[in-house]
């Protein structure tokens, strides 16, 4: 006798010796072999959303600043979080079953050991990027969503972070946490509203250029700023590559990836020193800003800058409304913040630094334990968020004076205007706007804040990665034996040197990070912990 699950994983069967791992971002490969890996991510997702009695779960397809010919899926949890780690294991198992049939006893296996009523409803929210891959392995999923019973609700194309935010909207609706309307337009209207209230009255400094790297991004914000006229914000934006019509283009020179890792401004970009511009990448949860200066010299605002310039702008919100004794600030790293970055929130904003190991879903859980938590990787992934505690601090404080009131007003706003289930590229430079307008700061005021240490990013190709393994926020190695000395000697010759080695999340390689007294030094003692990597991984 048929059933629907073997029938949907025998229409997408996957391709012959390929093994799939739920990685730092999802499944992320080449989308001519993802078929297979949406029909059961469509299955899990379903099983997911039972196992928490129905609550609306997310899964969206896209493959964020990888090229046009890549693709990925990610699962979206009820509050717009990252998929909890031991459903990670789940998924890339279920992906790995071998036959429709095995596939079948997976889902029953799970289902049971989870204590999963199969009978009970599930409800799952739908979107993807615009690869041209997308409506392919949109069909994939479908198939899966349909074999177990699931409802879904198909936004079409969505940015992450919008699809994240219509998965908190759905699932607070009604509640006193209603996040919001969880309808396009209710996303633009929310963020703008918020902005326009954040600002209160200031105008930004000149326009801003966003790069949107071909890629989704680049329609939703042409459609968010019919909702933030220029007339009304004093917000002028030039929209530059927003070409959708050619997937092809996507992340090709150009967006937020290719501006942080070639330390350049697109070749396409024509601004002019002080100009404004930032770059999102393909999927729109990241962002980077950037200028040249009166030299003509390009110089990068990265997410260190982000996080050092927000966290200082609500210290000194929380200051003036009369709130500095119930509400403490935190800034989240991972080892690949600059170290002149995490010195300056030390030590001249006076607040404290966590480090997690990379991916975002550390970092907000770093950021959760804090009142206010502000959380950026150096690539731009991050957001600001607050507990339950100081919400309801800001919500009921009555100011003392009117320059009380007026700030709280502003950091009420705020908290409105950032999208606080996942970093959100178009709410983040929404973000930093404010902050500069309030400031009245330009890009150079930003950028003197602190010097950034000359730094160098490598890639290792090694035999087998797995054999790295580390430990304190991956800035140490435990394995291979013998490496951590050796490379504790190198960095001990180099002033103001620092340097780490870790494996990839998300490509076969290990990624070394160094960083010294100036740009000849960092490449040096890149290039010297790369060799000892090789010697020891094998290559
Ligand atoms: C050094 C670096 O930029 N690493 C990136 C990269 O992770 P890796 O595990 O380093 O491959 O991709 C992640 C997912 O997009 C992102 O969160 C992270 O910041
Ligand atoms: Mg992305």
């Amino acid at each position: 006798m048929s059933n629907p699950i073997v029938d949907a994983a025998q229409k997408h069967p996957p391709p012959e010796r390929h093994v799939y791992t739920y990685g730092t971002a999802g499944f992320r490969t080449k989308a001519d072999v993802l078929d297979s890996v949406l029909t059961r991510v469509g299955l899990v997702a379903a099983l997911r959303s039972r196992k928490l009695d129905g609550k609306w779960v997310g899964v969206m397809i896209t493959a964020s600043h990888n090229p046009p010919e890549d693709n990925g899926v990610k699962l979206v949890e009820p509050m717009g979080d990252m998929l909890e780690e031991s459903w990670e294991v789940i998924g890339t198992e279920m992906a790995n079953q071998p036959t429709p049939e095995a596939v079948l006893d997976y889902y029953h296996r799970i289902a049971k050991e989870q204590n999963i009523d199969l009978r009970k409803p599930a409800n799952v929210v739908v979107a993807r990027d615009t690869r041209a891959s997308g409506a392919r392995l949109l069909g994939c999923l479908i198939d899966g969503l349909k074999a177990s019973g699931a409802e879904y609700k198909d936004y079409g194309f969505l940015t992450t972070p919008q699809l994240h935010y219509m998965v908190r909207c759905r699932n607070t609706e009604g509640t006193r946490d209603a996040y919001g309307v969880p309808t396009e337009v209710g996303y633009y209207e929310k963020f703008s509203t918020a902005f326009k209230r954040a600002m209160n009255g200031r105008k930004p400094n000149g326009h801003l250029t966003v790069d949107c790297a071909n890629g989704v991004g680049g329609p939703k914000l042409n459609e968010l700023y019919k909702y933030l006229p220029s007339k009304e914000t004093g917000l002028e934006i030039f929209v530059t590559n927003d070409n959708v019509i050619k997937p092809e283009a996507l992340n090709v020179d150009c967006g937020a990836d290719y501006v942080k890792t070639n330390q350049r401004a697109p070749p396409s970009s024509k601004t002019g020193p002080g100009d404004r511009c930032c770059s999102l990448d393909g999927d729109a949860d990241r962002v980077v800003y950037y200028f040249k200066d009166e030299q003509n010299v390009f110089r990068l605002l990265d997410g260190d800058r982000i996080a050092t310039l927000v966290a200082s702008f609500f210290g000194d919100l929380v200051r003036t409304s009369g709130l500095a004794d119930q509400i403490k600030i935190g800034v989240v790293q991972t080892a690949y913040a600059n170290g002149a970055a995490t010195d300056y929130v030390e030590k001249t904003l006076t607040l404290p630094v966590t480090c997690t190991p990379t991916g975002v879903k550390y970092l907000h859980h770093a950021a959760q334990k804090l009142d206010i938590g502000v959380y950026f990787e150096a690539n731009g992934h991050g957001t600001a968020i607050f507990s339950h505690k100081t919400l309801e601090v800001i919500k009921n404080y009555e100011p003392k004076s009117p320059s009380e009131a007026e700030n709280l007003e502003t950091l009420r706003a705020c908290i409105d205007l950032i999208n606080q289930s996942v970093g959100d590229a178009l709410s983040d430079f929404l973000l930093v706007e404010t902050v500069l307008a309030h400031k009245r700061w330009g890009p150079q005021e930003w950028l003197n804040t602190y010097t950034d240490l000359p730094n160098r990013l490598l890639k290792v190709i090694v035999n087998d990665r797995n054999i790295f393994k580390t430990t304190d926020a991956e800035r140490k190695l435990t394995s291979p034996e013998g490496i951590q000395p050796q490379i504790d000697r190198e960095v001990q010759k180099f002033r103001q040197g620092r340097s780490f080695a870790r494996a990839s999340g998300t490509e076969d390689a290990v990624r070394v990070y160094a960083e010294a007294a100036t740009k000849a030094e960092a490449e040096d003692l890149a290039r010297k912990v790369s060799e000892i990597v090789k010697t020891a991984g094998g290559k």
